[in-house]
């Protein structure tokens, strides 16, 4: 039986279509990455999967329970780290945690050797309010918060939006860690670099999934040809790759240019063909794509069909 099970859930606000046709299944001990910028839909997914929001159609089943009819029993047997802090800012780091504790019936000693590789971090500032913490340190303590009852499913919404890059890794760390406890993990990001962390990731844009697949199988099956480009007029240089017939994408990324091309090319020969422009090369290499690169592919909107009569 899968950890979290979804079967074709949609869902609306008025005209805006959140989810449509949202189906696929986190299994015990899986690290599952909801992958998409904002607005794509993952905090509504992750509301509804929660017992918090009901969808308008299909269904979904967390820990065995169907999300609607049995939403106490998930209530009890999930953790939720939402995307907002949602700590008690005028309360100190150990209150949160005792009252995160007390609700669910527990201590924090009962539970404590589940949160403690966590909870040592932020030990030494147990009696600073939570609203005076840093970014990575409130995050630390809702993620002990969301742990303390000994959950068999996490759920969290962009943990690392807004953090540094150090306390991001350690966060990482830690999912790791915890999806070694058979904890299912599903877990949101706008950043694609944190794809490759993930067990499976579905790559979700305006409410609809464009992949699902293992990050690195994802990028093996990635067949079109993709090079990165270094000039010193990266905007002179994309408007001319932009125009000529071999070129299916051309797209900034840092100091770079990802160029998709229909055919296979020579690298030479792109090089050349923009020096052509007096534009001055720095480098063309072949590169594997990235996950990023991926999304931007296959979130490509198709031509508008122009009338030709
Ligand atoms: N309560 C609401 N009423 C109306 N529209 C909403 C509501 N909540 C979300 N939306 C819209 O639904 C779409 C999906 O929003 P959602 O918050 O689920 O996306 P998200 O991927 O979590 O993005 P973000 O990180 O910005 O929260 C967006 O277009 C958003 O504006």
């Amino acid at each position: 039986m899968a950890a979290i099970y979804i079967d074709n859930i949609s869902k609306s606000y008025g005209d805006i279509r959140a989810l449509e046709n949202i189906s696929f299944e986190v299994a015990d001990g899986e690290l599952f990455g909801l992958i998409g910028p904002d607005g794509a839909g993952k905090s509504t997914l992750f509301r509804i999967l929660t017992t918090l929001l009901l969808a308008d159609e299909g269904n979904a089943t967390v820990v065995g329970h169907d999300v609607v009819k049995a939403y106490k029993e998930i209530r009890k047997r999930v953790g939720y780290m939402p995307g907002r802090f949602s700590l008690y800012q005028d309360l100190s780091v150990e209150e949160n945690l005792s009252f995160f504790a007390t609700i669910f019936g527990t201590t924090i000693e009962e539970n404590y050797d589940l949160v403690k590789d966590i909870y040592v971090q932020i030990e030494p500032f147990k009696d600073r309010l939570a609203g005076n913490l840093s970014g990575g340190m409130k995050q630390k303590l809702a993620l002990c918060c969301a742990l303390i009852h000994k959950p068999e499913v996490l759920f969290l919404d962009e943990p690392t939006t807004g953090v540094d890059a150090v306390s991001r890794k350690e966060f990482w760390d830690m999912l790791k860690s915890l999806k070694e406890k058979n904890i299912a993990i599903l877990v949101s990001t706008p950043y694609m670099d944190e794809a490759s962390l993930c067990d499976r990731i579905a790559l979700i844009q305006e409410g609809k999934i464009l992949s699902i697949d293992a990050p690195e199988k994802m990028i093996a099956d990635f067949k079109k040809p993709l090079y990165a480009i270094k000039t010193n007029d990266i905007y002179e240089t994309l408007l001319f790759l932009r125009k000529q017939d071999y070129t299916e994408s051309a797209l900034p990324f840092g100091e770079y240019i990802h160029l998709i091309t229909k055919e296979p090319m020579e690298i030479k020969n792109i090089g050349q063909h923009i020096k052509l422009e007096n534009i001055p090369v720095e480098e063309v290499k072949k590169i594997e794509a990235t996950v990023e690169d991926i999304f931007l592919d296959l979130s490509k909107k198709p031509e508008v069909p122009t009338k030709t009569d």
